[in-house]
């Protein structure tokens, strides 16, 4: 009776997540939409420390790989779709496959680059704003797929002639997993490259044309989502919640009323920016590249003074010690502004620390003071009064770095006057996957 077995069997959607710190695989039962596997692991990708942030496409893919790998085989032989999401903004090259050369394996090929990651320093202000100006209301950054084209035309050509498509990370698994021989985007993530029109939904091909841009290396419209969105999916159940993500990076976010538009121009200067989401609506988010990175930072730092000091201790303890110690110091009159990577409103204005006496140095001080910091800096870019008068009367906290950390999430429910709660399960590869549920 296989017909019979077949209809009594569930089937699962599988949400996959590409982040800029480690790669999730989710596995959502679709009839009752309730995870019933994940798995988590950190890429360990980064090549460069220097202001080019980039990481190895093949490590990325291989823990892809490794991480499906490691959910159970009996429920993936019922998956009847796959959604993916992953860090927007970055970009990669790869060169077109034809015919039967069309990769269809989850391994990089040769012919692809690295990935050059959201955090990609190297375009200044002056660069940028020597850029033709785009028809679009979000401004473009440091890190946008469009600028760092640019930026190699300008800096180092010879690099672009050896490929034919560009993509995101999220993309480029696409392409791989349906053997495109283009690179296939959606809207939320063309819109995170700059030079994308989201009222039209297309690309400024005339102006970048002007610019002499190589257009061969749009991608067409069509496939994986951007993680933020899907986060934000995976855990707001009311229009009148706001969900705070913090991972890598970290977001603040709140849906705008259904008619809202975004104005025509970039608002280069506020630190909030609309971006779509489903259904034309928008969200309004205070994106900071300073989030779980901040902590990850300081972890290394320490990693790398205790080897100075010829000593060893792995991150997870390190980091299970710094909350420890953290978690016994209440407060600290200790002022950390954490954003090492600046911000995409205010480039130069890198990280600070003040108010240091002789009794605030304690690892514990520094920790809760680092958290805070990192609370403080994305209340500045978006306040709780203005979450208030936007009729937000609740804060969803998301992303591992929260979930993770009991200091951080204490320092969250400092910063707000409305409750805080935490999604369950709540992150992009979930997202995803409830997004292609819902669709059914
Ligand atoms: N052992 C740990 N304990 C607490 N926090 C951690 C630990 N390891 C990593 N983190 C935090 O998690 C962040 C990465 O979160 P993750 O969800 O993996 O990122 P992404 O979705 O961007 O790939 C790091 O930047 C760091 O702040
Ligand atoms: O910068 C934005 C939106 O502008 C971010 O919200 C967006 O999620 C980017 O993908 C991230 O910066 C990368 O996400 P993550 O790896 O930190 O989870």
């Amino acid at each position: 009776r296989p017909a019979l077995r077949m209809s009594i069997m569930p089937n699962y959607i599988l949400g996959l997540d590409m982040g800029t710190t480690s790669v999730k695989a989710v596995l959502l039962e679709i009839k009752s939409r309730t995870m019933a596997a994940s798995c988590a692991l950190p890429t360990m990708s980064d090549i460069t420390d220097n202001s080019a942030k980039e990481q190895d496409t093949g490590r990325i893919v291989d823990t892809l790989n490794q991480c499906i790998g490691l959910l159970p085989r009996d429920k993936l032989q019922h998956v009847s779709s796959i959604g993916l999401s992953g860090q927007m903004h970055g970009v990669l090259f790869w060169k077109a496959k034809t015919g039967a050369t069309i990769i269809t394996s989850l391994h990089a090929s040769r012919d692809t680059s690295p990935l050059i990651t959201w955090q990609d320093g190297r375009c200044s202000s002056d660069f940028l704003s020597s850029l033709p100006k785009p028809d679009s209301h979000l401004s473009v950054a440091t890190g946008f797929g469009c600028a760092t084209i640019f930026w190699y035309m300008q800096y180092r050509p010879e690099f672009l002639e050896d490929f034919t498509v560009a993509g995101t990370i999220q993309d480029y698994v696409v392409s791989m997993l349906c053997g495109l021989n283009r690179c296939m985007m959606t809207p939320q993530n063309a819109a995170s490259w700059g030079f994308f029109n989201t009222s039209s939904n297309q690309w400024n091909t005339d102006i970048l044309k002007g610019a002499s841009f190589p257009l061969h290396l749009l991608p067409q419209l069509g496939a994986a989502l951007g993680d933020f969105q899907c986060s934000v999916y995976s855990c707001m159940s009311v229009r009148t919640d706001a969900v705070l993500n913090i991972s890598t990076s970290a977001q603040l976010t709140f849906t705008m009323p259904a008619d809202f538009r975004p104005p025509d121009s970039p608002q280069t200067a506020s630190s909030i920016s609309f971006f779509p989401y489903f259904d034309s609506l928008y969200l309004a988010v205070a994106a900071s590249l300073n989030g779980g990175n901040v902590l990850a930072t300081f972890v290394e730092m320490l990693t790398a003074w205790m080897k100075d000091l010829g000593i060893e201790l792995s991150d997870a303890c390190l980091y299970e010690k710094l909350i420890g110690c953290a978690l016994n110091q209440e407060t600290s009159d200790l002022r950390v502004s954490p954003t090492i990577l600046g911000e995409r409103h205010s480039p130069l204005c890198l990280g600070q620390v003040t108010n240091i006496s002789a009794s605030n140095l304690s690892l514990g001080n520094v920790t809760r003071a680092l958290c805070r910091g990192v609370l403080d800096n994305i209340t500045s870019m978006m306040s709780a009064e203005y979450l208030q008068q936007a009729g937000v009367n609740r804060i969803v906290g998301s992303g591992s770095a929260l979930t993770r950390n009991e200091v951080l999430r204490q320092e969250v429910e400092k910063a707000f006057p409305q409750p805080v709660v935490y999604g369950q399960n709540a992150d992009s590869a979930v997202g995803v996957a409830m997004v292609l549920c819902d669709q059914l």
